[in-house]
């Protein structure tokens, strides 16, 4: 059902490519809530033929009544139980016609009500489920939208369908159900002058398909123009204080005119698409009741106008039926606006179902391992993996090449290399965030494709460069998701992560809310709260990605003699550019451009004197004898002298 996805970030290569999205989602929520949806349809049915009473009183009023043209009858009431005094009889029509408007607003009231109440549910149901579906994607799926085109998915693309669950739909099922009774009715009161309104139906439908065909793909382009201007607006947002520093304003002020700009556009073709359409409408639907009434007056006053229209019109029929006529005939006027309306909630379907429907990257087997817990034995065996724009071609190829080595349960190692070098990205392959290209990741002797997602993940602690802190307290942060924690468990996590102290110094301690981006908090702080997360999860194996990067010497000298008991009970793994973080680790592994080219330990690996020992004298100051080919490599050189 979906395509690949477009390189410009954008959503429209995951947008469904099956026609009638709304419809195919009707099929799975429509049916959990179909009690709701049927008593409103019948209160609908019913309140509508409400509707036929009054005017078909009238007619009875105007004929027997005023006229004296036919005896008083009632459809539906035998003639014996029927008044025989005019002044009853006028009385029982009175009594009708409120009867009639009381119980159309009852049942009105019904109709509302039910399938407001299943509009309302159907959308929260694809809400959630099109999260969930969103989540459970693979990360390589992220890696080419952005957040906002995500977000205007989940966020106005649903909303757009309210719109149409709660009032267009509503209203089409009323004009279906009304064009229908009111058609019936004229048709079995005179079905030879019922023909001529009923000619509209061929012509509206005719004008409708081209309009559809007209409009679709106008309303695909504005739903992707929304996309786009929510990326853009949601990328300023997130970066206002870049923005600042630079004195970019009127620089960003610019892109986001560009984006509005594309939206207006795309929005104003459709408009003037729109704009034709309706009054089209409107001019059928006139046309078919200025001919209804030609042929009817003419019938009435001089008798029948062509041998089709064979026997005779009563003044009173052709008020009733004129009646029913606009009935049947005004709701039509409202179905240009419903039948654009449907196709703007479809564009909008078409990529909520496309989030829906796509399998998720990773999921679990059946039949898949289950780690519990795991050992945390680790084993890279011929590892390659490049991401899907390596893929593409248009990059340097694998980002991990032929990488092997086995790690001890319990055993911690230190990873190292130049910036890009692919730690990172190996880690991920353990978390099985991504699935390796050639080769395999083992735990505990089980491919890591084989075991259980979620079992996979509950083994491992992941703490990473950029940690990010939810909204919500400093303890809910720490405690993310578990349930079943105690004040004192968070506590002492708090503590062994150096994070105690200073959390203790918040204004509301732990209760202290942190911003969406824990703004409040420093960025050593953030990583502190961090690795308290992952010490309360006590994970078997556990990774830490440049943990205490942002954090200064001292802070990091007190975090590693706390985090010393953590680490020796799991098997760790210490990315880390600050080498003294990784200067007492059981093993280094050293990668460079992918690959891993050196290990041992720290005195091993100075002995060996190849990359490790160059990074290491960097790091001690001995710039000046770095090898001339390392410098090249890191760009430092000037261009001129390389
Ligand atoms: N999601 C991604 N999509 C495409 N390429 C990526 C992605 N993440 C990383 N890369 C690329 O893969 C290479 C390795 O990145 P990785 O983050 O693993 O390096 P690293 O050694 O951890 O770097 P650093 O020390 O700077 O954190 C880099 O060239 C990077 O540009």
């Amino acid at each position: 059902m979906s395509a690949d996805a477009p390189a410009d970030g954008s959503l429209d290569g995951i947008r469904a490519t099956e026609t009638n999205a709304i419809a195919g989602m009707f099929r799975t929520y429509g049916r959990d809530n179909l009690l709701l949806f049927g008593v409103g349809g019948v209160a609908s049915v019913l309140s509508r033929a409400m509707e036929l009473v009054p005017a078909y009183v009238l007619a009875v009023a105007i004929d027997s009544l005023f006229f004296d043209e036919r005896a008083f009858s009632l459809w539906g009431i035998p003639d014996g139980l029927l008044p025989a005094d005019p002044g009853e009889q006028l009385l029982l029509v009175l009594s009708l016609l409120a009867a009639s408007y009381v119980l159309e607003a009852g049942l009105g009231w019904v109709n509302d009500w039910c399938w407001n109440a299943f509009a309302q549910r159907f959308q929260h149901e694809v809400r959630v489920d099109t999260y969930d579906a969103m989540q459970r994607r693979g990360m390589g799926f992220f890696d080419d939208k952005q957040t906002g085109e995500v977000m205007s998915v989940l966020n106005n693309d649903v909303n757009q369908l309210e719109g149409f669950l709660t009032d267009s739909f509503n209203q089409g099922i009323r004009i279906v159900v009304r064009v229908g009774g009111m058609g019936a009715v004229m048709l079995a009161i005179n079905w030879r002058l019922g023909i001529i309104p009923t000619l509209v139906i061929p012509v509206l439908a005719y004008v409708s398909y081209r309009f559809v065909a007209l409009i679709h793909p106008k309303y695909q382009d504005v739903r992707s123009a929304v996309g786009r201007l929510n990326s853009r607006l949601e990328n300023n947002v997130g970066g206002l204080t870049v923005v600042k520093a630079y004195n970019r304003e009127e620089f960003e002020t610019d892109r986001v005119a560009d984006a509005s700009r594309e939206y207006l556009d795309s929005n104003w073709d459709a408009i003037t698409t729109r704009i034709k359409f309706f009054p089209t409408i409107r001019l059928i639907t006139a046309a078919g009741y200025v001919a209804t009434f030609l042929v009817g007056g003419w019938w009435v006053m001089f008798g029948s106008p062509h041998p089709f229209f064979a026997g005779s019109l009563t003044a009173g029929t052709l008020v009733m039926f004129l009646s029913y006529t606009r009935r049947f005939i005004y709701p039509m006027r409202n179905f240009g606006q419903i039948l654009n309306d449907y196709q703007y909630a479809e564009a909008a379907g078409e990529r909520i179902v496309g989030l829906l429907d796509s399998e998720p990257a990773i999921r679990a087997d059946e039949g898949s391992t289950v780690l519990e817990p795991a050992e945390g034995d680790v084993e890279y065996r011929n590892v390659s993996f490049a991401y899907e724009a390596d893929r593409a071609g248009d990059d340097d190829g694998p980002v991990v090449r032929d990488v092997s080595f086995e790690v001890g349960a319990g055993d911690y190692v230190g990873l190292v290399g130049p910036t890009g070098a692919g730690k990172s990205t190996l880690m991920k392959l353990l978390m099985r965030l991504y699935d390796v290209d050639g080769g395999s990741v083992r735990i505990d002797g089980h491919d890591v494709r084989e075991i259980d997602p979620r079992s996979l993940r509950r083994s491992i602690g992941y703490v990473s460069q950029d940690p990010y802190l939810f909204y919500g307290t400093v303890r809910e942060n720490i405690a993310y998701g578990l349930e079943n924690v105690d004040d004192r468990e968070v506590r002492e996590a708090a503590r062994v992560a150096g994070a105690h102290e200073f959390v203790r110094r918040l204004p509301e301690g732990y209760e202290t809310m942190v911003g969406e981006r824990g703004v409040k908090l420093s960025g050593g702080q953030r990583q502190r709260i961090s690795i308290a997360r992952a010490i309360l999860e006590d994970p078997e194996i556990l990774i830490l990605d440049e943990a205490t990067s942002h954090v200064d010497n001292e802070t990091e000298a007190v975090i590693q003699n706390s985090l010393e008991e953590l680490i020796a009970e799991r098997t760790t793994f210490a990315i880390a550019h600050r080498l003294s973080t990784v200067r007492d680790a059981d093993r280094i592994l050293v990668l460079d451009d992918g690959e891993l080219v050196e290990s041992g330990t720290h005195e091993d690996l100075l002995e060996r004197d190849g990359l490790y020992a160059t990074l290491w004298s960097v790091q001690v100051g001995d710039v000046d004898d770095l090898p001339r080919e390392f410098l090249e490599r890191s760009g430092a050189l000037p261009e001129e002298s390389r």
